[in-house]
């Protein structure tokens, strides 16, 4: 697969990168970030996968999370793609900032006329790994997940989905429980159809931990208090902790006073999530 650079900045000693390419996958063309930090010119090295939130493109991670400088301090590869496949214009697709483009929610449609394009959960978990591993030094099987909000709910799925595919998953202001917030309802309603008959609750982390059946696994989820998002029930950590509690599935809650659902939150604690990453990327 071949990847045009877009980009390419010094950042921390190591480079920011954006690539496009061509996704079998999606049917379009797809832009990602990827930090490689100094210890990439010597060395294989662990990569986190990063998903992002409703609205954002590859850029918003890379220009405001602040992440380039505990990847480097650790020796990490980050990896963020895009939230959605671009320039198809599939009627209905810019409608909404919470529905079409900027908007995939990491799942694979099953109804017209998204099906066909709209699989960011096989490119994010599938495609895109595969081009970075063929690409760039990876340590074998050394990849862990995070994300913020609609990324975070992609986070928790891709790794509830896909027992012992990732060393650790970790959520900013996730959305917990999509079957139940009107974001989700949303989305799940266009691109699954009905909830009796479109299996939403495989694409649901409140529901795919109930049933989860693979190596250990815990779950840190950080939350801002102060968070519109969270007020408005569209993220429900709740319902995903008493989940775990029931199953005996292990998470963390941090809970953020004063903080809300911004890029300045995220910032504030993507250090801490990088560490938490790498202590289990290097067991
Ligand atoms: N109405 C807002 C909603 C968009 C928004 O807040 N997006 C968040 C993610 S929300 C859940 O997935 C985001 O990350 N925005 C990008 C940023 O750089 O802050 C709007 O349309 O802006």
């Amino acid at each position: 697969m071949a990847l045009k650079e877009v980009s390419s900045n010094k950042s921390f000693g190591g480079w920011q990168k954006v690539y496009s390419h061509e996704s079998s996958e999606l049917g379009c063309t797809m832009k990602f970030g990827i930090y490689l930090p100094p210890q990439a010119e010597e060395n294989k090295l662990p990569v986190i996968y990063w998903l992002s939130g409703l609205t954002c493109t590859e850029a918003n991670f890379i220009e405001k999370a602040g992440a380039q400088r505990y990847a480097a301090e650790h020796g990490v590869i980050i990896v963020n793609p895009d939230t959605s496949p671009r320039d198809l214009n599939i009627p209905g697709d810019c409608d909404a900032y919470d529905f079409g483009v900027g908007a995939g929610f990491y799942l694979n449609a099953t109804q017209e006329p998204w099906k066909k394009n709209y699989r960011m959960y096989n490119y994010v978990t599938i495609e895109l790994p595969g081009i970075v591993n063929s690409n760039f030094g990876i340590a074998e099987g050394k990849q862990s997940i995070m994300g913020h909000s609609m990324g975070g709910h992609g986070a928790l799925i891709c790794a509830l989905k896909n027992p012992g595919l990732y060393r650790s998953v970790s959520a900013f202001a996730p959305i917990c429980n999509p079957s139940e917030c009107p974001w989700g309802i949303k989305a799940f309603s266009g691109y699954l159809g009905q909830k009796e008959t479109g299996f939403w609750s495989e694409w649901d982390a409140t529901e795919l931990v109930k049933r989860y059946n693979g190596p250990p696994i815990e779950l840190l989820i950080d939350q801002g208090l102060e968070d519109n998002f969270l007020s408005q029930k569209q993220l429900l950590p709740e319902n995903l902790i008493e989940a775990c509690k029931a199953v005996g599935v292990p998470a963390i809650l941090k809970k953020r006073e004063g903080y809300n659902h911004s890029y300045f939150y995220i910032a504030s604690f993507i250090g801490e999530h990088i560490k938490y990453h790498v202590e289990a990327l290097l067991k």
